[in-house]
């Protein structure tokens, strides 16, 4: 049989790479890096944390089992530190995002690569990460990574697929060339825009599945939470510009599965925790790290409504989180509502809300 697997030749390049937060997330990269034989400039802005990782090669308070391996230099400076990187991963939460490019406009290198492994939205004009990049630094060339990409499993070489999205194929092909090893495989994916959309409105339906776990809801709910939140989440993003097919990808079902069953997604514990009664504010004091979806929800609520798209999910989640709706009431509403079209993209829906 003949062997249609082309294998990667490994490039064996070396390069300086900037990892922005440490918190989770930004420690499993620096991980792959590290493993992969890069330096990494591991920025956070706690100076005691990055003294511990220096002497201990472990971030205890994020990731307490797991020792880095590897050049990884954990450092404050950011200045110092961009100013050092070819490649530039931004891993710290959807609010903070902007004000720490902007502070640090002027450090940025001309020919540095940038890439935003944020899943979230900003508050203000609905900006995704990619469009403060343009906006903030757009002489560099950025893209964005998103996908199913539980950083509790990345760190413990469980083999995970992510993409990377950039309109520049040499952004493309330096990320894969940068991550991809023999757990992590990096795809590739032009559609920015969804590919990010995507990875944030995910977070909504984590809660949702969380939730209904918390329920004892079964594989049948389930199922239709995560489908009826694919066509949601995907009639939203093609009303903005996204590309259909990008929902079929990881980065949009993909990564709606890991987060809609896993218990290590912080937006399906938040679910969990309300749905077994905890107030939302109890709940992500308890989590002590970040959950973008209760942010993103708020404001996928409020553009879908201005924009008039149906988002009965979204709507009823809002419901229960902000307004302290009943979730029995909720569900009902929505198991009562007009039966509709399955893939609207086939069989259009009936317009009735
Ligand atoms: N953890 C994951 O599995 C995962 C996977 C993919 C993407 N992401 C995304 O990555 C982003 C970061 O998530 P995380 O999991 O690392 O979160 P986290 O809560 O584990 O850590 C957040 C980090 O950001 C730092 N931070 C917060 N505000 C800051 C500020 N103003 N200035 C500087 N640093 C600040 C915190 O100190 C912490 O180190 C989120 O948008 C998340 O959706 C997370
Ligand atoms: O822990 P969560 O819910 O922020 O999800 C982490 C990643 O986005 C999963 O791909």
């Amino acid at each position: 049989m003949p062997d249609n697997t082309e294998s990667r030749t490994d490039g064996a390049t070396a390069y300086d790479v900037a990892v922005v937060g440490g918190g989770s997330f930004g420690t499993a990269m620096a991980k792959v890096l590290g493993e992969n034989g890069h330096r990494v400039h591991f920025w956070m802005r706690d100076p005691a944390q990055a003294e511990e990782i220096r002497s201990t090669r472990i971030n205890k308070r994020y990731m307490p089992d797991v020792r880095l391996e590897g050049d990884i230099r954990p450092g404050t400076d950011l200045a110092d530190i961009l100013s050092k990187s070819d490649i530039v991963l931004l891993a710290v939460p959807s609010r903070a995002f902007r004000s720490i490019v902007r502070d640090h406009k002027d450090d940025f290198r001309e020919d540095q690569i940038v890439v935003s492994l944020t899943k979230g939205i900003e508050a203000d004009g609905f900006k995704l990460m990619s469009e403060i990049l343009q906006e903030e630094i757009p002489r560099c060339c950025s893209g964005v990574l998103s996908g199913p990409n539980l950083a509790a499993e990345i760190v413990n070489r469980e083999l995970t697929a992510t993409v990377i999205a950039a309109k520049d194929p040499d952004v493309r092909h330096k990320v894969q060339a940068l991550l991809g090893c023999e757990y992590f495989r990096v795809y590739a994916n032009v559609d920015v825009y969804g590919v990010e959309l995507a990875g944030a409105l995910k977070n909504i339906y984590a809660i949702v599945a969380g939730l209904g776990a918390a329920l004892n809801m079964g594989e049948n709910a389930r199922a239709m939470l995560i489908t009826r939140g694919l066509a949601e989440m995907s009639r939203f993003a093609v009303s903005l510009g996204a590309n259909p097919m990008t929902f079929m990808g990881l980065a949009g079902v993909g990564d709606l599965i890991a987060t809609c069953t896993s218990s290590k997604s912080r937006n399906y514990r938040i679910g969990f925790a309300i749905g077994k009664g905890q107030q939302l504010e109890e709940a992500v004091k308890e989590l002590g790290q970040v959950a973008e979806g209760i942010y993103t929800l708020k404001l996928v609520r409020e553009k879908s409504e201005a924009i008039g798209i149906y988002m009965p999910l979204v709507r009823g989640l809002y419901e229960i989180l902000y307004e302290g709706a009943s979730i029995n009431a909720v569900i009902n509403s929505l198991m009562m509502a007009v039966q509709n079209s399955d893939v609207e993209f086939i069989l259009p829906r009936t317009i009735s809300q």
